[in-house]
């Protein structure tokens, strides 16, 4: 039954996903959030799943890119790279600004083609491992590591979404000052064993947020500490933070807007600065590494076009001495699986990885992925180790089916002005 591994059917699921209000530099996260699921079947009747982003930029052309697919095989690979560049982006959609919406750097077309790639390519490994009996990992070239550490990702919050605004409510409270953000990090220590925290800046001034970050050193000594205004600093700004609390930080992350601005805070101070802005495609690199903007790449399987081109970047990266981790926007479990798998067979990832995955109350998994000590245990079974919920697909799905088309859209600041009226994106350098 295995052995065909055509691809007969690809299925093509949009869902919204409750997110609690989490603050970042732009306004806060909405009461629910798009994700596209991604399930490929093969003749021999195995399904392989992936999952990326569900906004409608990704879906016009996930769809067309699924047409494509039916009878290549699922460890073709290469073949999808050559099919998504047919896939025509709308001009509309493409954006050279650092800072667009999601806060994950430019936009350009290839980038949006990998970030449907990806999800895709995560969902042959998948089908592939299950058809083999091999963990993905073990597609990958196979684990250096048994579990891989990640991070407690410390957000500004309010208690709820604002009042009259449809959403599920969460058991974190408040976070909007320094007792808040320590409270947050212990909890995230007590449910899940985290042992170093990032806090998510650009909400409040730079003082306050120094102050988190002291509070945070001395409620938890010596453990990791990283903070991520996403480049809502000036250099100036940049380089006073990094005088402040450079020595309590194992790194900052995109304090200033680009590459430029981020060479400059790094030839002016010695704290190491990490990204996900400035560097989220290959064609940056070259520039960002040889003016030293940047000491670790913050990875991320979704935007950089799937867990093979996750390990080239790593390969740069280490040929560059630069290092590498991983980024997180809001994902759910089949993403956290296929980054433990690819994370497992890097072997200079000397950071926790950031992962949002405390902050989803709901998930398309029949079993949630647990947390040992701030770590995922890496998987041996076939593929990636995830059963898909169907029911939950299914219910997530009709939520989306019924939702208006707005929260469709991952919008930060639309989400703002529903408590603060007449609210837009700051410009940057915002302080
Ligand atoms: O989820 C958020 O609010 C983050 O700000 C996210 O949008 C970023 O992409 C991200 O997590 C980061 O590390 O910059
Ligand atoms: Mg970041």
């Amino acid at each position: 039954m295995n052995a065909d591994l055509a691809i007969a059917d690809v299925r093509l699921t949009p869902i919204l996903v409750a997110d609690p209000p989490l603050l970042n530099t732009q306004g806060v996260h909405q009461p629910y959030t798009p994700r596209l699921i991604v399930e490929i079947v093969t003749a021999g009747g195995i399904t392989g799943v992936g999952e990326t982003y569900g906004d409608t930029k990704y879906l016009e052309l996930a769809r067309p890119f699924a047409e494509q697919l039916k009878g290549r095989q699922v460890s073709d690979l290469n073949g999808l790279f050559t099919v998504a560049d047919e896939l025509a982006v709308d001009r509309s959609r493409v954006s050279a600004r650092v800072d667009v919406g999601g806060l994950r750097g430019v936009q350009t077309a290839d980038k949006l083609r990998l970030s449907v790639v990806s999800a895709f390519e995560v969902a042959c490994l998948d089908a592939l491992g299950k058809a083999l009996g091999l963990p993905v990992h073990a597609l990958l070239g196979g684990k250096v590591r048994d579990a891989v550490e990640y991070s407690a990702y410390l957000f500004y919050k309010w208690a709820a979404h604002p009042d009259g605004v449809p959403a599920e409510r969460d058991d974190w409270g408040a976070a909007l000052d320094p007792a808040g953000i320590v409270e947050q990090a212990r909890r995230f220590t007590e449910r899940y064993g985290f042992t170093s925290y990032k806090l998510k800046g650009g909400v409040f001034a730079p003082e306050e947020e120094i102050a988190a970050v002291r509070a945070l050193a001395e409620a938890f000594p010596g453990r990791p500490l990283r903070l991520d205004p996403n480049g809502a600093w000036s250099v100036e700004t940049s380089v006073r933070v990094a005088e402040e609390v450079g020595d309590l930080l194992e790194y900052l992350e995109d304090p200033a807007l680009g590459t430029p601005a981020m060479a400059e805070v790094a030839a002016r101070t010695g704290v190491p600065l990490a990204t996900n802005m400035c560097v989220t495609t290959f064609a940056e690199i070259e520039e960002a590494f040889t003016r030293g903007a940047v000491q670790v790449v913050l990875s991320d399987h979704h935007y950089w076009g799937g867990l093979r081109n996750t390990q080239q970047l790593a390969a740069i990266c280490r040929t560059f001495g630069v290092g590498i981790s991983m980024h997180s926007n809001t994902h759910l479990g089949i993403s956290l699986a296929a980054m433990t798998q690819v994370a497992a067979t890097v072997p200079n990832l000397h950071h926790a990885c950031d992962t949002h995955y405390p902050w989803q109350s709901e998930d398309v998994l029949g079993e949630r992925i647990a947390f040992d000590g701030g770590s995922v245990a890496v998987s041996d079974a076939p593929g990636l180790g995830v059963e898909l919920d169907r029911e939950r697909v299914e219910f997530l799905h009709r939520r989306w089916v019924e939702a208006d088309g707005v929260l469709r859209e991952r919008d930060d600041a639309a989400a703002m002005r529903v408590a603060r009226p007449g609210w837009v994106a700051p410009s940057v350098p915002r302080w």
